[in-house]
């Protein structure tokens, strides 16, 4: 029977919690207000949310400001700090020093393939990003994306933060509860109830008051506790492909308080794995993620310890995840959605796990009301729709470890033929004679589009058989692109204030 949608309880207050409480509540406030529609959101007060200095994708700044956050409280709120991609060091060779860039910025669709085809057949004396990419050079100089002229959210460049998960969760809690209409319930639940068709009808707290609703969103994390453990959904395993399933992480404070702060997060491979470094406006977040199928946890202290060149004994608290790399076989069952941990995790290679979260819970907002008159086919567009993009976040990552030449026994086994998606290996095939483009990644809110692919597939290293020369159409534009980069980029590079003074005149 279909029942309207009047009540929706969300399970968990981490960033997954919160943020799915925003989103729905700014995307359904008249209703909030009318009466017709009620958020909740359950967290326990004894259950810690994962919180790990933490990478954005660049969807953050637009799902902020529709929340309604300013983003001046966030950044001095979360000490955040702007990140404008990712950089990759040493991911060529174990002994000799290598690094590329994969900025957030996007070369027009019309000509993403044409200006890769130029690149390779006419400029390969400078790197893939270097060529096509402004945004590089800004992320090598430690520049921000915008100076404090331009208004909230504006930059000349898209980015994304790096922000402190734990505050970040405590600022949305407070926005939503105060500004938005979310009731918050402080408790922990106990037992859950079913109705006879195994929807969920009623959380059980520890103090035995019972909560009902219409759609419940599990947003409790790893255990999946609505999900997995009460409806039974398992989990399609990625360890296959991606064998990173530990993480040591440690809090680094500032040497120096006006420590440089790099606009992009660094991820500098190791044997078994990678280090990342993310810097905030107060420490960096620092981790080794790393297969403990080929590595132990004293050797990931030991890589920790020589990257940071320090020694834990001294003050730094080092804390240990484990993780199984996966999703789920169905994100949204019965009357119960998943989001957030709860419906998978695979290691934070390029931050896609916060960006699965916008996306899940706009999904939601935009269909809610659909939900209200046919769930069951809501439910089957929502567990296509994200098996898709999990998908494709799993080949994106693979991608990253498949060029290497590393040698370690971690980097070898990357390689087997075995562990590379089918998908992927087509794929792969393909770009020996073409650049990747739009038609390789054709759906709506593709999490990473074929710009991305071609930083990191030719940033890797990746030599095609052959490569086209691009259509005589495009090439006085290709060459005006390039005369516009090499004339912008002297004007940025002493106009753009740095991360930190950035930041740092923002927030005063
Ligand atoms: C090592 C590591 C690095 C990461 N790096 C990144 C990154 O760079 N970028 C990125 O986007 N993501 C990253 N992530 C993922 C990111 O941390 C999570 O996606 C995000 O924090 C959301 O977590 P969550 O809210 O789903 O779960 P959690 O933070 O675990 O929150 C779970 C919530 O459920 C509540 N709960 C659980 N059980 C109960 C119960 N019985 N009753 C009541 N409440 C309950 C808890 O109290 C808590 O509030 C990383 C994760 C790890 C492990």
């Amino acid at each position: 029977m279909q029942k309207r949608i009047n009540h929706v309880v969300i399970l968990g207050g981490g960033s997954a919690g919160w943020l799915t409480a925003g989103i729905l509540a700014a995307e359904h406030q008249a209703k909030i207000k009318l009466g017709e529609l009620s958020i909740s959101l359950i967290e326990s007060p004894n259950i810690p949310t994962v919180g790990v200095g933490e990478g954005t994708w660049p969807t953050m700044p637009q799902t902020l400001k529709k929340i309604g956050i300013s983003e001046l409280t966030f950044l001095s709120t979360c000490h955040a700090t702007f990140k404008q991609g990712s950089k990759f060091i040493n991911w060529h060779h174990s002994n000799k020093a290598s690094s590329y860039t994969h900025p957030f910025e996007v070369v027009p669709g019309a000509v993403e393939g044409e200006q890769a085809k130029f690149w390779f057949n006419q400029d390969r004396g400078t790197s893939y990003a270097q060529a096509t990419s402004l945004q590089h050079s800004m992320i090598e100089a430690g520049l921000a994306p915008k100076t404090n002229r331009l208004g909230e959210y504006d930059a000349y460049f898209n980015y994304g933060y790096h922000l402190d998960a734990g505050k970040f969760a405590t600022l949305l809690q407070q926005h939503c509860t105060t500004k938005l209409g979310v009731q918050h319930v402080l408790a922990e639940v106990a037992s859950i109830k079913l109705e006879e068709s195994g929807d969920i009808s009623r959380l059980v707290l520890a103090n035995n008051a019972e909560v009902a609703a219409d759609l419940f969103v599990d947003c409790s994390g790893f255990k999946g506790l609505l999900i997995g453990e009460c409806l039974g959904v398992g989990k399609i395993s990625a360890d296959d492909a991606l064998f990173a399933n530990r993480a040591v992480t440690v809090q680094v404070p500032y040497a120096d308080a006006n420590q440089k702060i790099p606009s992009c997060t660094l991820s500098t491979a190791q044997e078994s794995g990678w280090i990342w470094d993310i810097g905030l406006t107060n420490r960096r977040g620092v981790g080794y993620v790393f297969s403990d199928n080929h590595s132990n946890v004293d050797q990931a202290h030991q890589a920790l310890e020589a990257y940071l060149k320090t020694d834990f004994s001294s003050q730094l608290v080092v804390n240990d995840i484990k993780f199984t790399s996966g999703y789920r076989e169905k994100f949204w069952h019965k009357n119960c959605v998943a989001i957030g941990l709860s419906a998978g995790f695979i290691e934070p290679l390029e931050a896609s796990a916060l960006v699965l979260v916008e996306l899940s819970a706009t999904f939601l907002a935009e269909h809610l009301d659909q939900a209200s008159q046919n769930m069951g086919a809501v439910e089957a567009q929502f567990n296509q729709v994200f098996s898709y993009r999990w998908q494709r976040v799993i080949e994106f990552l693979k991608l990253h470890y498949l060029l290497s030449e590393r040698t370690e026994a971690f980097w070898q086994d990357n390689k087997a033929a075995q562990t590379i998606p089918d998908r992927l290996q087509h794929l792969l095939n393909e770009w020996q004679t073409r650049p990747p483009t739009t038609s390789d990644f054709p759906q709506a809110g593709e999490v990473f589009q074929a710009a991305s692919y071609q930083y990191v597939l030719y940033g890797s290293g990746f030599i095609p058989k052959m490569m086209p020369k691009q259509l005589p159409q495009y090439e006085q534009h290709i060459r005006a692109q390039k005369q516009n980069i090499a004339h912008n980029k002297q004007q940025l590079l002493q106009g753009l204030p740095s991360n930190r003074a950035l930041i740092t005149s923002l927030i005063q």
